[in-house]
């Protein structure tokens, strides 16, 4: 299991030589995924989706610190641990095709997930990754400027899946890729997590990955504001105003996009959508405490 408590994670930059400034970019993430589960994190644009990515990954960049607790399969997530896992038991789908390497094909990329992990990366074992993701085998000698959008994205899932790593996090994986496209991507996907996989995926579209979920974590501005059934979501009522704000935007509730919150500065400590929120009153000034709520729970005084 992973699970992340508390996660904060701040830049320090220097303006000149003297003047630090300090930016939390992640104030508050909670999540945890259990084998066999698939858990969607949604936020928009600049929630801190990438970072909580990069974090449990330990790949954020040496600028930043953090703080909270991380653990997977019961033990503490610490840097050597994070170096040891990479690639091996916890992989990462990033989400720029831009992470492939322009000098590989894809096939030696692949190559290389499945030899880090220790996995067969032979020609037979490459190919047959490549077929999960409906590529034809001559897609392993394609570089990858001959590939499309979405054959970039599949080769880029492929190399993190040949790892077959129990905890896998897909970041937008469904970006660029039509309808069709994104229904295969995420089926296979749910599939992995059908076959016992921890899959975490990480995305601004709530309705393409919802049929898919098992559990939705939402992320505001840098904080998870509530954690619950993905059926809470398809057909009840969401508690937090605005996980609601988010669910009427669906297509198949009219779109009103909630509107966007910066991740760093904004708010302060307290809620994350007060501004915009027509329940705020004073309270909502102060950090509001998880609240559990049926198989959820929620971060709002109001809940
Ligand atoms: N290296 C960095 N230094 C300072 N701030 C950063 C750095 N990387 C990201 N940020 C800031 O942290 C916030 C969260 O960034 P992040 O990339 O995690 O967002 P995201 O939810 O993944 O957004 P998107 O959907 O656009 O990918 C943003 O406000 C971003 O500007
Ligand atoms: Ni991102």
């Amino acid at each position: 299991m992973l699970a992340v408590k508390d996660l904060r994670v701040r830049f320090t930059r220097y303006r000149g030589l003297l003047r630090r400034q300090d930016m939390t970019v992640l104030d508050g993430v909670d999540v945890d995924a259990r084998p066999g589960e698939l858990v969607a994190m949604i936020g928009q644009s600049g929630a801190g989706k990438s970072l909580f990515a990069h974090a449990v990954l330990g790949i954020l960049p040496a600028n930043a610190s953090v703080e909270g607790r991380m653990s997977f399969a019961g033990e503490p997530l610490d840097l050597a641990r994070q170096r040891r896992l990479r690639g091996r038991r916890i992989a990462l789908v990033p989400q720029a095709v831009t992470w492939l390497d322009p000098t590989a094909t894809a096939g030696r990329q692949v190559g290389w997930g499945a030899r880090a992990a220790g996995r067969p990366h032979g020609p037979a074992a490459i190919a047959g990754e490549l077929a999960r993701f409906d590529l034809a085998a001559a897609t392993a000698r394609l570089f990858p400027h001959q590939l499309s959008g979405g054959m970039a994205r599949r080769v880029l899932t492929a190399i993190a899946t040949v790892s077959q790593a129990e905890l896998l996090i897909a970041d937008e994986p469904t970006t660029g890729l039509d309808p069709d496209a994104c229904r295969v991507a995420l089926t296979l996907l749910r599939r992995l997590a059908d076959e016992g996989c921890m899959v975490v995926v990480i995305t601004h579209d709530l309705s393409a990955v919802l049929p898919f979920a098992d559990r939705v974590a939402i992320l505001h501005g840098g904080r998870t504001v509530e954690i619950a059934d993905a059926r809470t979501f398809r057909d009840g009522q969401p508690i937090h105003p605005y996980s609601r704000a988010l669910r009427s935007a669906l297509p198949e509730h009219g779109f009103s996009a909630p509107a966007q919150t910066q991740a760093s500065g904004v708010a302060g400590d307290g809620c994350r959508h007060r501004g915009e929120c027509d329940r705020a009153s004073g309270t909502c000034a102060i950090p509001p405490e998880w609240t559990e709520r049926g198989r959820g729970q929620v971060r709002c005084h109001h809940a």
